[in-house]
């Protein structure tokens, strides 16, 4: 465990009952004779480690079943980086699988996006979790799919705008690559500090079409797209350290050199302060936000297809199409930029009229076989 997950660790073990005078030590574990390990961060229970994996797993058990997530036979696509969550949500999956003949056929999808230093260390981590887990590995790269690494992004637009660029190619290229090994849903490793910080963001953005669907387990993103599945929207960042710490996992705990997105730094700031002084705070916003509805004549974005690569999209051009044309035009802050409706809907129609001269004078629907890297060829040698 790298140093950052070790100090986690170390402050979970202050937490615990054997070092915590004020507190009444607990001699028995909350569920059973043994003498209690850990303190749980989500409800404070004083438990022994094999009750922390029965209660840790049960808990992700109850949120498959309880959102009927999966179907016997479906083949489910796991997203994974390498790293904890994701590692988790893998041997879980398994686990679980084998125990309740969930009837999945489990494989592990990575996205390899070029960020030398980080995610080669952390695909290294994920090929050995392929071999113990037995589960099979495909991986695929931004430099494949886009033409581009994320090295390469952030030195032609610089690192204010990187996690827009590499958020929007991620969620493309997972649907792709979950597209390509024909599986019925993607599952991810989002859990429930990610998904609480998500709500707080889409409400301080006033998103509302976001916030009526990211509390969600499964979302349908529709296009003939596999749902995504959200299996550990309820666990707890520091216990899936935890769970992680305890069961020998073998992942890579480094943060990505990129730092992350301003703003969603906010949120995650408030959620973390929120949840020391109460740690129901994060399973509270979450259940809230799966209370709310919406009026009836709420206007939602329409979902269509891009007609430039054929992935979903709300405008007749995807933002990875965006903001790959402003990547190949030498141009990618004004990619990211907000920009008036006019101006963006005079860049979309400049590259529509683009794309059909391009196809007509290299591409066809052959032009994938003959190794052109423009997105509509991309999609077609997809499909
Ligand atoms: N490069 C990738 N390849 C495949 N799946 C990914 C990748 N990056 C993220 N994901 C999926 O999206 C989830 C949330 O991603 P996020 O960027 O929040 O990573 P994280 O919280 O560091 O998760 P992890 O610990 O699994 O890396 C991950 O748990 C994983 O399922």
């Amino acid at each position: 465990h790298q140093p950052h997950q070790c100090h986690l660790i170390l402050e979970l073990q202050a937490a615990s009952p054997q070092a915590e005078p004020q507190r009444q030590p607990q001699r028995r574990c909350r569920f059973c004779e043994k003498k209690p390990q850990l303190r749980r961060p989500k409800t404070g229970h004083a438990v022994c480690r094999d009750c922390f994996f029965w209660a840790f797993e049960a808990e992700t058990h109850d949120t498959i079943v309880s959102s009927r997530m999966f179907s016997p036979g479906e083949r489910v696509a796991i997203g994974a980086s390498g790293g904890k969550d994701s590692t988790v949500l893998a041997y879980l999956l398994k686990t679980l699988n084998e125990r309740h003949n969930y009837g999945l056929d489990l494989r592990l999808l990575a996205i390899d996006e070029g960020i030398a230093g980080y995610r080669d260390d952390s695909l290294d981590a994920l090929r050995r979790t392929e071999v113990s887990l037995g589960l099979p590995l495909t991986i695929f790269t931004y430099r494949d799919l886009y033409g581009w690494t994320m090295d390469e992004v952030v030195r032609a637009a610089g690192r204010r705008s990187n996690c827009t660029f590499c958020g929007v190619f991620r969620r493309q290229a997972l649907d792709r690559g979950a597209g390509h090994l024909k599986a019925d849903k993607l599952a991810t490793g989002h859990n429930a500090d990610d998904v609480a910080e998500t709500v707080v963001m889409n409400l301080l953005r006033g998103d509302a079409a976001r916030l009526s669907r990211c509390a969600d387990g499964v979302t349908h993103t529709g296009g003939g797209l596999p749902a995504r599945c959200k299996p550990l929207k309820y666990a707890y960042e520091k216990e899936i350290v935890l769970y992680a710490y305890f069961k020998r996992l073998d992942y890579f705990a480094t943060e990505c050199l990129y730092a992350p997105a301003a703003y969603r730094g906010h949120a995650r700031a408030l959620v973390k302060d929120l949840e020391r002084a109460r740690p129901a705070a994060l399973l509270h916003i979450i259940q809230a936000a799966e209370q709310i509805r919406f009026r009836t004549d709420a206007r939602m974005p329409e979902l269509d297809t891009c007609r430039l690569c054929g992935y979903v999209s709300s405008q007749p051009v995807c933002k990875a199409c965006v903001l790959l044309d402003g990547l190949n035009s030498g141009n990618p802050r004004l990619a990211v930029g907000k920009s008036s409706a006019c101006s963006a809907k005079q860049q979309q129609q400049r590259m529509l009229t683009d794309a059909g001269r391009n196809r007509a004078q290299c591409c066809g629907s052959a032009g994938a076989r003959r190794g052109c890297s423009g997105s509509a060829c991309a999609a077609a040698a997809d499909s």
